[in-house]
């Protein structure tokens, strides 16, 4: 172990606000204060972060980290690393692994790994149905009351499309507080499905994936919750008809929570063009209409926070022909750029915004009380330092991930995590793991 047990963080922007000294000790935030003059007996290390961004540490509800079964692709450790790198001090590993994490044993593995690894801390997704195969309810009491104490449950990569079983599921997770996060894909609607239908998939002759087969699940799925007094979350909303049925359900008062991943705020489906399976992603991207809706959506409100979908995938998956290439592309630790490029920089959100996008609710719809607080005395010192200045070019072979599949690569983006602090320990050092 480190000997380091305090920092004393100095001149950082608050939430993008006034210069502000912090100090971290003892695993909380200490003090909170214009200056801070600090004698200790113990160990101090005295970091300047004039023109660095803190923000509390963010928490993904949404993370692929593949262990158990495909650690060639990512490890819990290698992408609690990736993690870290981004400035994430919490994720929420999702359930499509092999064996899936249906069942306690394997969410409280997933969960002991992620305490082991000690990078960011590891809440495990349980899967709704045994084995992702939307048949029958897996044990979501079980994994609840597991050492994981699993909040949220999501079949991701395949749709509950039986609406009895989500109804069933819907009720089934009221009784611990828990939430049903749907990934939202009329199967029937986008069998065989490449790419966002339209003008464009039939100029390239890659099977269309229509808005409906998002659009037609949600609205279902908002109705349901409505039903039976539940609660939902909505997973990588990528169409622009996604966030006017959110908008409309939560004017109804349904309890639904949604989110936006980074690359669908940035990327268009004309990257398809290409016919580079780089951009293949499940939904996939969709139009520049699409990306302006849900920026409006993320700035007003309507989708409560950005998700990563980091979806690591070894490069004999991605690097082959469009129709035999894996979904997913990696997200972690280039996210925060993302959402300053499409949101900060052009004035849709301020920090404090993306401290609530990327933290605080986050944390709230995953039931995660350690995470997602805000930077006052007494609270968890989970931190990051950003800075926004600057500009780098993302280059795949420095990811922490084990795997390279970013659409970003060569791409310039601005900013980088300088400092993550996990329970004041820092994980994340002068934009290096620690
Ligand atoms: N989002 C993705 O494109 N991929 C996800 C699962 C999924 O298909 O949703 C994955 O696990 O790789």
């Amino acid at each position: 172990m480190t000997s380091v047990t305090s920092y004393l963080i100095k001149n950082a922007s608050l939430l993008g606000g006034e210069p502000t000294d912090l100090l971290l000790a003892d695993g909380v935030v200490r003090e909170v204060a214009r200056s801070i003059h600090f004698e200790s007996s113990g160990p101090v290390e005295t970091i300047d972060a004039t023109g660095l961004v803190a923000l509390p540490g963010l928490v993904d509800l949404h993370t692929h980290l593949r262990e158990p079964g495909r650690e060639d692709a990512e490890t819990v450790e290698s992408g609690t690393r990736a993690a870290a790198m981004g400035g994430f001090t919490a994720v929420h590993a999702m359930a499509n692994t092999e064996p899936v994490a249906d069942t306690a044993g394997v969410v409280e593995q997933v969960w002991r790994l992620g305490r082991e690894a000690g990078y960011c801390d590891v809440y495990p997704v349980g899967a709704v149905t045994v084995g992702l195969r939307g048949e029958q309810l897996a044990e979501l009491g079980a994994m609840a009351d597991s050492a994981a104490g699993v909040r949220v449950f999501s079949d991701d990569g395949r749709c509950v499309s039986d609406a009895v079983l989500m109804r069933r599921a819907l009720e089934y997770v009221k009784a611990f507080d828990g939430v049903v996060a749907q990934h939202a894909q009329e199967p029937r609607l986008t069998e065989g499905a490449q790419m966002n239908e339209g003008e464009l998939s039939g100029r390239l002759g890659l099977a269309g994936w229509p808005a409906v087969a998002e659009e037609a699940i949600i609205a279902r799925d908002v109705l349901l919750a409505e039903h039976v007094g539940s609660r939902l979350h909505v997973c990588h909303v990528s169409t622009a008809g996604s966030v006017d049925i959110v908008r409309w359900a939560k004017a109804k008062g349904v309890d639904v929570t949604a989110e936006v991943c980074p690359h669908h705020l940035l990327l268009t489906d004309e990257l398809a063009a290409t016919y580079d399976p780089i951009y293949k992603v499940n939904p996939p991207l969709r139009s520049a209409a699409d990306v302006e809706a849900l920026r409006a959506g993320l700035a007003d409100g309507t989708i409560d926070i950005v998700a990563t979908d980091h979806a690591p995938h070894p490069l004999e998956d991605k690097d082959c022909e469009w129709a035999a290439a894996a979904f997913g592309m990696l997200g972690l630790e280039t996210a925060l750029s993302i959402v300053q490029e499409t949101m900060v920089d052009p004035g849709l959100l301020d920090w404090a915004g993306v401290a609530e996008r990327m933290s605080y609710a986050p944390a709230r719809i995953g039931r995660v009380t350690d995470h997602g607080r805000p930077l006052e005395v007494g609270a968890p010192a989970h931190v990051v330092l950003y800075d926004p200045a600057v500009r780098r070019t993302v280059e795949p072979a420095e990811s922490a991930s084990l795997s390279r599949n970013t659409p970003y690569a060569g791409m310039e983006l601005p900013g980088r995590v300088v400092a993550t602090f996990l329970r004041g320990r820092a994980t994340v050092l002068d934009g290096k793991l620690a």
